[in-house]
Formats: C-alpha cells, sequence, structure tokens
C-alpha cells in the first residue's frame, strides 16, 4: 500500500497577538487640538464624571450624598463626588485603558439596546473624557473608594502626562466615604484655564442645568456659590404669563444678547427634549446659520449646533435641552441620524405652529414679526411648501392699492396682475388702478416666484402677468370718427417722436387729469437700450447692433382723449406749436414714469421747456426778442 503524500500550505506559526502601543503625548494633541475645539472642555469632562458617578451611586444606594462639589486655587483643580468610586482593578482597568468605559455594556451586553439604555442614563460613554484633562494639566491624582465593594481600600492613582501612573491602596481613613476625588495640577502655560474665576466660570457655562447641586469654591475663604441654577428658566413656574414673558426675554439677553420679539416653547415630551425658541428681532441672512444652544442631560453640549432646527427657521436661536440626542465624540455637536431628523422636523412644526397661531389670532403680532423677517421668509418659504402655505397669504406686497398683505389684496381680487419690474409696475399701477384692475409690483426680490406659486397654495386666483401692451389694449379706444378727426395731430405727433422709437396711440382711460402715459416693455427698453449703445458705439460695434435691430415693440406714449389738455393740444392749428406741445407731453410721461433719461431724451426736454417758453413770453415780448432768442438756441 503507498500512501499519497498530502502536501500542505507552507506556513510559519502565528505570533502572540500585540497589543496597540498608545503615546500618551500624541493622543493628548491629538485631542486637544483636532477633537476638542478648547482646553475649556476639561471643565465639562470633570461635571461629567462625578454626575455619571453620582447617578451610578444612586441607582445602589438612593439615600446617598449626591452634592459636587468644585474647587480651583494656586494653579490647582479639584472635584469631589460621593459617587459610586472605583476600586484598584477597576482604576487599572478604566482610568488607564483609553477607550474604555464603564458605562456602557460590553460583550454579548454590546448590543443596540444596552448601549442605549447606558446612554440615556449617563453622560459619558466613549472613555476618553478624563484624558482631556491633560491638555491642561500635567498630573491628575484621584483618590477613589468604591461604593459597590466597602470593604475594598481607598485608591490613589496618579498619572502624569508623560503617559506613566501609579496605583496604590491607602489606609482606611484617608478616605472613609465612598466617592471620587480628582486634583489637576495645572501644567506650564495652561495657567489661564485653571484661575478661579475661569474655572467657575466653565462650571456655569456647562453645568447649570446638571441634575445635582455642584458648587464651586476659589479658595478665599468664602461660602461656596452655587453653580447650578434649575429648573430652567422655561419650567419654572411663574405667577403669570407676563411674567414668564419677562423672565424668557431676561434669559435670552443673557444668553444670546438681544431681546427677542417673542419666545416659542419647544416642547416634544416623547423625544425628552424641552427648552424655547428666541425670535430674532432684526433681520437676518437665511444663509447665516444660527447656532442653537444644546444641552443635553442638563450638560451644556454646544452653543454652535447648526442641524437642530430645519433651515427655514432662520429667525430664531433655540435653547434645549434633551436626553435622547446623541452626542458626537467631541461631543461638541449633535450626531446627525434619524432621531434628530426627527425632532429637528418636530421643533420645525413646534416654530410653525406658532407662526399659524398668530396668523389666527394675532395678525397684529404676525405682522410686527413679518416687517423684519418677511425678505427671509420670502426667500425660504420658495422652496418649503408648507412655510409658503402658511405664510404666503400674510406676506406683505406692494399693490396698486398700497402695500398689503396678499391675503388683503386677494380679498378685492380674484384676479392677480403682476408686473416683472418697479419700473413697469410705477407706469402702469395708477392707471391699472383707476381701471379697477390690481396689480401687484414682483419688481422686488423673491416677488415674481412667490406670486408664480400663488395659485398652488389658492387655486380659486388667477394671476397673470401684464406688460404695457397688455395694459393699453385694456384702455378704450377712441371711437373711429373721432380718431380719424385727429389723424393729422397724430401723424404730427408720430413724426415729432420718431427719433426717440415711441409710438404714439390715443385711447379714452381714467383718470382724466393724466394726459399721457409712457409705456414701454421689457424688450422695448432693450430696443432702447440697443438703439443707445448703437449711437454711442464705434462703426463696427453700431454695424453690429443695428443688425440685431428686431422687431421689437417700441415704447408708445398714450394719449388721454378723456383729458382736456389734450383735446386742446389736439386742436391746435400752429404745427410747430402742436410738436412742441406733443415733445412736452412725451417729457412729461417720461418723468411721470421715473426712467432714466438717454442723452436725447434730456435734449428733448431741454427744447420742448425752452419752446414752450418761448411761446409763453412771445405774445407778451417784442417780436425781435423772441427771434433774437431763436437765433441763440441755432
Ligand atoms: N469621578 C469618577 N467616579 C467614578 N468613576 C470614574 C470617575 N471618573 C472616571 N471614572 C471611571 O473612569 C472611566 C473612564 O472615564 P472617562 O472620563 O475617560 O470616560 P467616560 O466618562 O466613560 O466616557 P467619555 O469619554 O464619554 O467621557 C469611566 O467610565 C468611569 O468608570
Amino acid at each position: 500500500m503507498t500512501s499519497t503524500p498530502t502536501s500542505t500550505p507552507m506556513s510559519t506559526p502565528a505570533s502572540a497577538p500585540h497589543s496597540f502601543q498608545v503615546d500618551l503625548r500624541g493622543l493628548v494633541d491629538l485631542l486637544s487640538h483636532h477633537l476638542y475645539s478648547s482646553p475649556r472642555v476639561y471643565v465639562r469632562e470633570l461635571l461629567q464624571n462625578a454626575v455619571d458617578a453620582v447617578t451610578a451611586r444612586q441607582a445602589i444606594d438612593p439615600e446617598a450624598r449626591t452634592g459636587i462639589r468644585l474647587s480651583a486655587s494656586g494653579g490647582r483643580v479639584t472635584i469631589e463626588d460621593s459617587g459610586i468610586g472605583l476600586t484598584a482593578a477597576e482604576a487599572h482597568s478604566f482610568l488607564a485603558t483609553i477607550g474604555r468605559s464603564s458605562k456602557r455594556g460590553s460583550g454579548d451586553e454590546l448590543h443596540d439596546q444596552a448601549l442605549e439604555a447606558t446612554r440615556r442614563e449617563f453622560l459619558g460613554q466613549f472613555g476618553i473624557g478624563l484624558l482631556a484633562c491633560f491638555v491642561v494639566a500635567r498630573q491628575i491624582r484621584v483618590v477613589t473608594r468604591s461604593a459597590r465593594d466597602p470593604q475594598a481600600a481607598p485608591v490613589e492613582w496618579l498619572a502624569t502626562d508623560d503617559g506613566s501612573y501609579t496605583v496604590r491602596e491607602l489606609p482606611h481613613a484617608a478616605r472613609p466615604e465612598p466617592g471620587t476625588t480628582v486634583v489637576l495640577e495645572a501644567r506650564p502655560g495652561a495657567a489661564e484655564w485653571t484661575v478661579p474665576a475661569k474655572v467657575e466660570e466653565l462650571a456655569r457655562d456647562y453645568g447649570s442645568l446638571l441634575p445635582y447641586d455642584i458648587t464651586f469654591d476659589d479658595g478665599e475663604g468664602g461660602e461656596p456659590r452655587p453653580v447650578t441654577d434649575r429648573p430652567a428658566v422655561w419650567e419654572r413656574a411663574f405667577p403669570t404669563p407676563a411674567a414668564r414673558r419677562v423672565a424668557l426675554a431676561g434669559h435670552c439677553a443673557e444668553l444670546f444678547g438681544f431681546t427677542p420679539l417673542d419666545s416659542i416653547d419647544l416642547d416634544l415630551p416623547v423625544a425628552g427634549v424641552r427648552g424655547v425658541a428666541y425670535v430674532l428681532p432684526d433681520p437676518t441672512s437665511p444663509a447665516h446659520r444660527a447656532g442653537h444652544r444644546v444641552h443635553l442631560k442638563g450638560m451644556l453640549l454646544t452653543q454652535r449646533a447648526d442641524n437642530l432646527l430645519p433651515d427655514w427657521a432662520f429667525f430664531v436661536r433655540a435653547v434645549i435641552d434633551t436626553d435622547t440626542l446623541r452626542p458626537t465624540a467631541s461631543r461638541e455637536n449633535l450626531y446627525d441620524d434619524e432621531t434628530l431628523s426627527a425632532v429637528r422636523e418636530a421643533l420645525g412644526a413646534r416654530i410653525r405652529g406658532w407662526l399659524a397661531e398668530l396668523a389666527a389670532s394675532d395678525p397684529d403680532r404676525l405682522a410686527a414679526f413679518l416687517r423684519v423677517h418677511h425678505l427671509g421668509v420670502k426667500s425660504m418659504a420658495r422652496h418649503d411648501s408648507e412655510l409658503l402655505g402658511l405664510m404666503l397669504p400674510w406676506l406683505p406686497f406692494e399693490t396698486s392699492a398700497g402695500s398689503m398683505s396678499l391675503q388683503e389684496f386677494a380679498a378685492a381680487h380674484t384676479d392677480i396682475h403682476f408686473t416683472r419690474t418697479v419700473e413697469e409696475f410705477r407706469q402702469i399701477a395708477p392707471i391699472a388702478a383707476a381701471h379697477g384692475l390690481g396689480v401687484i409690483n414682483a419688481g422686488y426680490t423673491y416677488d415674481a416666484d412667490l406670486l408664480a406659486l400663488l395659485p398652488s397654495v389658492r387655486p380659486e386666483l388667477k394671476v397673470t402677468e401684464l406688460d404695457a401692451g397688455a395694459v393699453t389694449e385694456r384702455l378704450d379706444p377712441v371711437p373711429t370718427a373721432a380718431e380719424l378727426a385727429l389723424a393729422p395731430f397724430l401723424a404730427t405727433a408720430r413724426s415729432r417722436l420718431e427719433a426717440q422709437s415711441c409710438d404714439v396711440v390715443l385711447r379714452a382711460f381714467q383718470p382724466v387729469t393724466v394726459p399721457a402715459l409712457y409705456l414701454d416693455d421689457r424688450q422695448a427698453r432693450q430696443e432702447r437700450d440697443r438703439t443707445a449703445a448703437m449711437e454711442s458705439a464705434d462703426s463696427l460695434w453700431s454695424g453690429i447692433l443695428g443688425a440685431l435691430r428686431g422687431s421689437a415693440p417700441r415704447a408708445r406714449l398714450v394719449l388721454n382723449h378723456n383729458n382736456p389738455l389734450i383735446r386742446r393740444i389736439s386742436g391746435l392749428q400752429d404745427e410747430a406749436l402742436t410738436g412742441t406741445a406733443v415733445e412736452s407731453l412725451y417729457g412729461q410721461a417720461l418723468l411721470m414714469s421715473q426712467r432714466p433719461l438717454r442723452p436725447a431724451d434730456s435734449a428733448l426736454l431741454n427744447r420742448a421747456f425752452l419752446g414752450l417758453l418761448e411761446w409763453a413770453t412771445h405774445s407778451t415780448a417784442h417780436p425781435t426778442d423772441a427771434r433774437d432768442g431763436e437765433e441763440d438756441q441755432k
């Protein structure tokens, strides 16, 4: 029997697994310069560990003391809690292993539910918090005694920023009660972060809403001062709604530095969110993202959260406390997950609810709000259909009946006309108003876009653009016989204004006091600009511009047959005087339309004005003087 040789792949025995080595200096540098935005976070980490330790102790010993004492003096920062404490083994394991935390399950426990449960309970979870203290400390000393194991001796854990630490047991008398004291020795160069006033300020900023009483002692011998200031203003009871409003306004001024137009309660019990949104008193660009203040179980997470509210809610700054949202590892922003997006939606709905309530019951306050924020609201409503539906009726527009909300305007006009430019509006609005036509000036930013969206919100309304041609068509024609009788006059007028590229038409319209209207639309204006450019261009360009001459409608001077002056002018026998009068009418109508004058228009106005003076003085002055004047002009 022969045995078949089996071939085994060449292999070398695996070496025993090695553990990663971590260079503490490198890690501290990483934390201080890249993870945390400022060394100030070390105070937050100290407070957070103390709060978590007290929470853990409460679970096994609800009678235990919960107060936390923070003090700073002589370059030393100390924090003392009566929390759960640590045994020597735990100190080795938790304090010296980067990334290890007692506040989350391990192994099998590390499924989502266990993680969620511990997250709900504790502030910490990453196992890197204490290290942040090396950003300001050269040495960290922890003296701790376990509450879980009363027989265990107190332990001293002493770590220096070179990455070494020692653990030793102390006599029972060194710390008779369970709990932990952490003492930081400031590193040279970081003294500014450990002076008492700074530590107190930081503790107040981060910890004012924490759930246990925290005091601060500056080592000057006075009474320790409270750091915590609970309940939050928005949760306090006030004798009257007015007193509450005043307190909230004061809170906003202290926190954000402005007195709010109004405050909106942000209360989402299911999502564990409570807080308030303050309405900015001054206009702000929607592109500027306001930073919101977010507390997580009382601890200030950030004052610059930019993802808490929908973009359209640019006009508020919010402060909230939550126990469901997750922090990022730097604990300086919110983790943008599904919970946050649901909370964002729900908070957006609260703010919309405030707007809806104002619209329904307090239009004056809504108007005051829109006086400040209408531009921003207009800009955002173009892209947010719910905001559009809610706000569009209330937004202010310039109309032929004055400045008013669309709602008011639509109450009088179901046919809504708009002009695309401010100039068109100025020409058209008075005439349109006299003819019972509602016109809105959509020449301002966002207004044309919004009017185009109006039928989607109010389908019963008809929105049409109005231009010069459409207006002329709506004015009453003059009876044919009358028009025929005036044909010679019209011919004179037309030839006189030919050089201005302007047609002359005769209509009968209101108000009778307006003798003539200068009407042009965008195409006519372009044509006018092209002609002006052609006149001042060199021969090459003038050739090209000339070739572009389109069949665009020309500007129109609409003479009002109802106007007595027009009646008189059209009956003049003196052709020269008729020409001067037509030029004067053109000039006056042009001035009324607030159009910029081209050089040719200024020359015409000049000529017409002097011509009229000439004529007016002609009959009283010596005839030769008038002729001299004519000579001078030549
Ligand atoms: N005051 C304290 N009392 C009891 N245990 C503490 C205290 N401070 C720290 N610890 C223990 O040390 C561990 C590590 O603390 P560290 O601050 O580094 O991380 P963490 O709080 O768990 O998480 P995070 O990185 O989110 O702060 C904690 O999980 C806790 O077990």
